[in-house]
Parts: C-alpha cells; structure tokens; sequence
C-alpha cells in the first residue's frame, strides 16, 4: 500500500528493486535523490539476522548509490518495528546470537552515522530496536495518535545496551532518558512528541511522507560535506564508546542472555505475547 503511494507520487523512480526475499523494499526518486527503505517482514517487522544483514547491506548500497536522503519506514499495518527478534533470545545459540550482535552493532553504526540525512516515518508501533531504528535517523515523524514507541528493555527483564541508552540520551536528554530506561514506558505519539522523541506528530502516512521529503528538501543547498563533517562532530560522542567497546558490549550480552534468570523473564514474556 505504501509502497504504491510513494511510486504514484512521484513517478520518477529510476530504479524499484526488491532485496531478497522482499523483506525490504528500496526505492530512489531521480529527480529528487531520495531513497525510500520500506521494512516488509510480517507479522512485525521483528530483526532477526538476516533482516538486519540485509538492512546494513542495503545502507551500503545507498552509499554507493550517492543518494542525498533516505526515508525508513514500514509496509506494515500499525507496526513500524517490533524490535529485535525475541525468539532468537529464547535458549539462544551463542554462536548466532553473537552473529546477531556484532550485525546489530555494525548496522546501527552504518544508520547513525550515514552521509545523508535520514528521516523515519514511524507508521505504527515502535518498541525497542524499532525505537532505537526511529531514534538513529536525523529526523521523526510519527503517525498518530494510536502508535506507541519507546525502549521497553528493562520490561522484558534484560538491558538496553549502553549505545542504545547514549542514543536516547541524545535525542531526549539524560533525565527524561533515565526515567524512560529505568520504567521501560511507551509513549503514545503525542507524549513522544511532548518530550522530544519524535519532531513531528501526523494523523497519516501520506502527510507523514511529505513531511519527511519537506524534511529532506531542507539539505538542497546544503554541501554533503559540511553536513557529513557536522553529524560526525555531533554523534561521534554517542558512538566512540560502541567503537571502542565492542567485544566488550558483545560480551555482556551473551553472558547476560545467558543467564537463568534473563532466561526466565524472557520465557515469561513471550508467553504474554503469545497470549
Ligand atoms: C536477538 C539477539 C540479539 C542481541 C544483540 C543486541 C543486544 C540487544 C540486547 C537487548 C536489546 C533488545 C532490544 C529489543 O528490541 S527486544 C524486543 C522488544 N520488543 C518488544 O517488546 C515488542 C513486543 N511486541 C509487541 O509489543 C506487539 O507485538 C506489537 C509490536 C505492539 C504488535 O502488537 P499486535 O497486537 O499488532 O501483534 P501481536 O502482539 O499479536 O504480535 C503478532 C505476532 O508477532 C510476534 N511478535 C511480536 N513482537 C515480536 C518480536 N519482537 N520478536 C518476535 N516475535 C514478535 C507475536 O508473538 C505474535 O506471534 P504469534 O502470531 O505467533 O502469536
């Protein structure tokens, strides 16, 4: 549905290509530079490995493409994202769950730090990884007001990494992020909207979209470069710890997965959603 609004639009894609096995749909607008990134992985979008492998390879690509802004968003009826995959936190494989990692690690890299600005059409749920997804773009528009988003870790029982709770703290602020950590809460789109996670807040998609390339046109007259060497000065403080550390946080999440009582929290919770 999305997907033929925004071909409709503008009529001037030079190139339409499915990533394998569809779950992501890209799109570029010629006339414009835009790329459009559609998550496409029913029921809920839920990253498992091979969906984040292939979101990282196609950021590379888009690099590769030259583009001048990119528009992440979902193909989904009321879901964004739903996070990473829980099944794959359930009796994990250490081995694939440290591949899931390191892949997690570098694609939020990749996302955070692209040299074109980015912005997130948030239409529809968006917990967690999916809010860390929402919360790494330069730029959020939520579609209202029945959504909700937010890092929901601590309410599963396990731990938002440090790079996820550095990146909450840089778009909402260190107290509204330690109160938004420690209770796991979900912000319906207008409370995102109140306390800075989101910058704008829309009754629809389409107004959503149009938002986001009104977003986007700002950069026209910008130099790539000057607003390349602008994001890296800003974010370089929430991502050098993640650079530096990155066994160190991969091992804090294997052994901490690992462990009986995260175990049981995380059985626990699937069970409910299962409900
Ligand atoms: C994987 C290991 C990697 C480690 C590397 C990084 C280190 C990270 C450490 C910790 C960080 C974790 C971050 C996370 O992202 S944890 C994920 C947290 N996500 C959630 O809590 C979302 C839970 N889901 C929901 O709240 C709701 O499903 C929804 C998204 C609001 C949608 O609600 P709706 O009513 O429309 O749909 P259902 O609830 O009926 O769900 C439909 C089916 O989808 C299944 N489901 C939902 N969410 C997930 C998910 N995140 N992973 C897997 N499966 C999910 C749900 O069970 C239903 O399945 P069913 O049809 O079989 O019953």
């Amino acid at each position: 549905m999305l997907r033929r609004y925004i071909l409709n639009k503008t009529n001037t894609f030079i190139n339409y290509r499915y990533a394998s096995q569809s779950m992501l749909q890209s799109t570029i607008d010629d006339k414009l530079g835009i790329a459009t990134l559609v998550m496409n992985k029913p029921p809920v979008n839920s990253l498992n490995l091979e969906f984040l492998e292939e979101i990282k390879s196609q950021l590379t690509q888009f690099k590769n493409d030259k583009i001048r802004g990119m528009i992440l968003t979902s193909d989904l009826q009321k879901i964004f994202c739903a996070g990473l995959d829980i099944t794959e936190f359930s009796n994990p494989n250490p081995e694939r769950l440290s591949k899931i990692c390191t892949t997690f690690q570098d694609t939020w890299l990749a996302l955070y730090l692209t040299q074109f600005p980015t912005v997130a059409v948030i239409n529809g749920h968006s917990p967690a990884g999916g809010c860390l997804l929402a919360m790494s773009c330069d730029y959020r528009v939520m579609v209202g007001p029945n959504y909700t988003i937010g890092l929901n870790e601590t309410k599963l029982g396990i731990v938002a990494p440090k790079w996820f709770q550095d990146c909450m703290v840089a778009v909402i602020g260190q107290r509204k992020a330690e109160v938004s950590l420690t209770t796991g809460k979900m912000y319906t789109t207008d409370q995102a909207l109140q306390i800075g996670l989101v910058d704008e807040s829309v009754p629809d998609v389409d107004n959503a979209i149009n938002k986001g390339i009104q977003f986007l046109n700002n950069f026209q007259k910008i130099s790539p470069w000057a607003y390349k060497m602008t994001k890296d000065i800003r974010r370089q403080p929430t991502v050098q710890w993640l650079i530096d550390n990155k066994q160190k946080d991969l091992d804090f999440v294997v052994k901490s997965m690992m462990s009986p009582n995260v175990q049981k929290s995380i059985g626990l919770y699937l069970q409910s959603l299962k409900k």
